[in-house]
């Protein structure tokens, strides 16, 4: 008989990475080694991805080689292109993202291609692709034409560029940079296991990015930070400390905190609540009133933020819409999940865990008509 299993896999060691480390306790966490105060604000989403896909920061050469290889890929495809306008007035953000990655395969120049160099030219199409793809999503549910990219912009840059139809300023797309690389990777987290469950099958890494959008998507997950945005409007800015003590009491749970992992504060909230406040300057009510829920959360329930809860308000001092949070965390993610998809691909084994059966037995069958 099988072991009993333990509820959520919570502790279970579930793959070997060399990606990414985290030390709950302590509140740290590492990229291939690197500690994340380190590369965030200093480091770009580009490099941050070539790091976790290709296995180091790039010296200038193969950064110009990688952005280079992004650049390219910076294209939504013909099959894409021409079921995008009906996608995105039928489908969410995110059941966009998931049905516009999946018909993306179809025009990747590797579909037909397995083995790791294939997976390395896929992995950086695909994380040239999903900002595009949220942004030529939001141009065409509101009827407006996509803003061309700048050349002279990196990816957080274009994203704000083509997000928003406006020339961002340099600090919002350092601030937004560092955001991306603040979500590129997090061990074992529910998407990117979905995504390595899907690779180990040795089903391509398309099949597996599709199965991490539509995890990534959960409120328990990345979902969280589009609902921590709505919470905050919610609630008036006066009645902050009794609106959460008030749905804490009904047993409700404050989206933006708690953490499987972290026992401590998430290290990457500390980051974005800095910038938070830097960006609340000229209008700080959510920026205090999030303040004040943290404070309130950790008196009541002694629970930190974790990496949604400020993500929140730095995205809306972004001028990013709402419903577009969890889709920007997929621009991030992507560089991660794919790195996760090469390294389960490089050294295989069908993920296959056992069950627990706690139904009937003894069955006897019957003729349907005595049923
Ligand atoms: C990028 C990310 O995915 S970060 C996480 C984003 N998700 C959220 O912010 C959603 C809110 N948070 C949560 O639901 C949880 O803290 C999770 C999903 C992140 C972690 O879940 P788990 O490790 O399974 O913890 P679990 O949900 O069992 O919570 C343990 C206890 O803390 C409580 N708790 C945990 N998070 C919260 C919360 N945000 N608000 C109120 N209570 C909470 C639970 O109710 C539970 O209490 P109980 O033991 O009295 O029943
Ligand atoms: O690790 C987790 O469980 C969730 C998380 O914080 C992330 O994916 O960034």
């Amino acid at each position: 008989m099988a072991d009993k299993p333990t509820k959520g896999l919570a502790d279970v060691v579930a793959a070997s990475t060399a990606l990414s480390d985290i030390d709950g306790k302590a509140g740290r966490l590492f990229y291939r080694g690197y500690d994340i105060h380190d590369l965030a604000g200093r480091t770009t989403f580009e490099e941050t991805a070539h790091l976790l896909q290709r296995g180091d920061l790039p010296g200038r050469d193969r950064l110009a080689a990688y952005t280079g290889e992004l650049e390219a890929g910076h294209d939504l495809g013909p099959l894409v292109a021409a079921n995008l306008a009906e996608i995105a007035g039928r489908q969410q953000p995110m059941e966009a993202l998931r049905t516009l990655v999946s018909l993306g395969s179809a025009d990747d120049p590797d579909r037909d291609s397995a083995g790791a160099e294939a997976d390395l030219r896929k992995a950086a199409r695909l994380t040239a692709q999903q900002p595009l793809l949220v942004a030529a999503y939001h141009a065409a549910r509101s009827g407006a034409d996509l803003t061309p990219a700048d050349p002279s912009l990196g990816i957080a840059g274009n994203f704000l560029l083509q997000v928003s139809g406006r020339t961002p300023e340099r600090r919002a797309i350092e601030i937004f940079d560092a955001c991306l690389v603040l979500h590129a990777d997090h061990t074992m987290n529910a998407s990117t296991f979905a995504a390595r469950v899907c690779a180990a099958t040795l089903s391509d890494m398309h099949s597996a990015v599709v199965a991490a959008i539509g995890t990534l998507k959960g409120p328990l997950h990345g979902g969280a930070n589009e609902q921590v945005m709505k919470t905050l409007q919610s609630i008036s800015p006066d009645g902050v400390a009794q609106a959460v003590r008030d749905r804490l009491a009904a047993g409700e749970k404050i989206m933006g905190f708690g953490h499987r992992v972290y026992k401590t504060e998430d290290p990457r909230a500390t980051h974005l609540r800095r910038m938070s406040e830097e960006l609340s300057a000229d209008d700080p009510t959510y920026y205090r009133m999030s303040k004040e829920m943290e404070e309130v959360v950790f008196e009541t329930k002694g629970l930190y933020p974790n990496v949604d809860f400020y993500a929140a308000s730095v995205y809306h001092y972004l001028g990013i819409p709402t419903d577009l949070f969890t889709p920007v965390f997929s621009v991030s993610r992507m560089s991660g999940w794919t790195a996760h998809v090469i390294e389960q691909h490089a050294d295989n084994r069908l993920i296959r865990p056992d069950s627990e059966y706690i139904g009937r037995r003894d069955q006897k069958w019957k003729p349907i008509d005595e049923r």
